[in-house]
């Protein structure tokens, strides 16, 4: 069913045909400090990526996301909150219309100027599918996209493949990336429990939000809201503020890796 980000079909109209958008474990959320819980039995998290199981990169209307080869324990992150590891199947980001918003998680009330997702699925499920429908189905590893002077070269490589799917459905050749380049020095992270943060809002992930954001500069994510989200034989609307607004926390707890 048709959702987006705006008007009609936006965050607050997903649960007339996604009734889990309104669940109590949503995703994302506000963290703030004074309600973290620093929890010193938390492990570190490691990612163990293969390089050469990136496959393609594309333009979903909804995002840009590469794709990579999830059909063995080829690229998996583990350690931290898991148990066990999890293969990573896909990346993507969620920007704003100008440098000042674009983050889905705000922490102690700031608005970073994107969020790049790396998402995971559990094997011990039999396949994707099945793992969303379980609480320890998927891990979400978080990065804020903050924007400065001296922009981490390792995201050029995505950027420069932006003008190959500038419309939707376009797809092109992403081989041989190893995402950890795009990683922060710091591996300090948030962990809870949540969701999707896109219909059908799943509640089926744990998320690993790092503290520490990678730095873009403000070209790099106006490469981002070049992209369009229709179709090259339609209209050229620009894909931007594909962000979903933070949800009720509930009864759930936020722990922090570090003090
Ligand atoms: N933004 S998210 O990581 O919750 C996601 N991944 C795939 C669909 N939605
Ligand atoms: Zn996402």
């Amino acid at each position: 069913y048709p959702w987006g980000y705006d008007g009609d079909n936006g965050p607050d109209q997903w649960h007339k045909n996604y009734p889990t958008a309104k669940g109590r474990h949503q995703s994302p959320i506000e963290i703030n400090n004074k309600e973290v819980h620093y929890d010193r039995s938390l492990l570190p998290w490691f990612a163990s990526y293969d390089p050469g199981a990136a496959k393609t990169i594309l333009n979903n209307g909804k995002t840009c996301r590469v794709v990579f080869d999830d059909s063995f324990d080829r690229s998996v992150l583990r350690g931290g909150p898991l148990q066990g590891v999890y293969r990573l199947r896909q990346l993507h980001f969620h920007w704003g219309s100008s440098d000042d918003h674009g983050s889905e998680h705000v922490v102690n009330g700031v608005r970073y100027a994107g969020e790049l997702h790396l998402l995971h699925w559990n094997p011990k499920y039999s396949n994707y599918l099945d793992a969303v429908r379980r609480t320890d189905g998927i891990a979400v590893l978080a990065i804020f996209l903050q924007v400065g002077k001296t922009p981490k070269p390792e995201m050029k490589r995505i950027l420069e493949e932006i003008n190959a799917i500038k419309t939707k459905g376009k797809e092109a050749p992403f081989p041989n990336f190893d995402p950890s380049i795009l990683f922060p020095k710091s591996h300090d992270y948030w962990t809870y429990h949540g969701s999707f943060t896109t219909p059908p809002c799943e509640e089926c992930i744990t998320w690993i939000v790092l503290r520490e954001p990678i730095i873009v500069s403000s070209d790099q994510m106006a490469k981002l809201r070049s992209l369009s989200k229709n179709a090259e034989n339609e209209p050229d609307l620009p894909l931007v503020d594909n962000w979903r607004p933070t949800q009720p926390r509930y009864f759930r707890m936020v722990s922090a890796s570090f003090l």
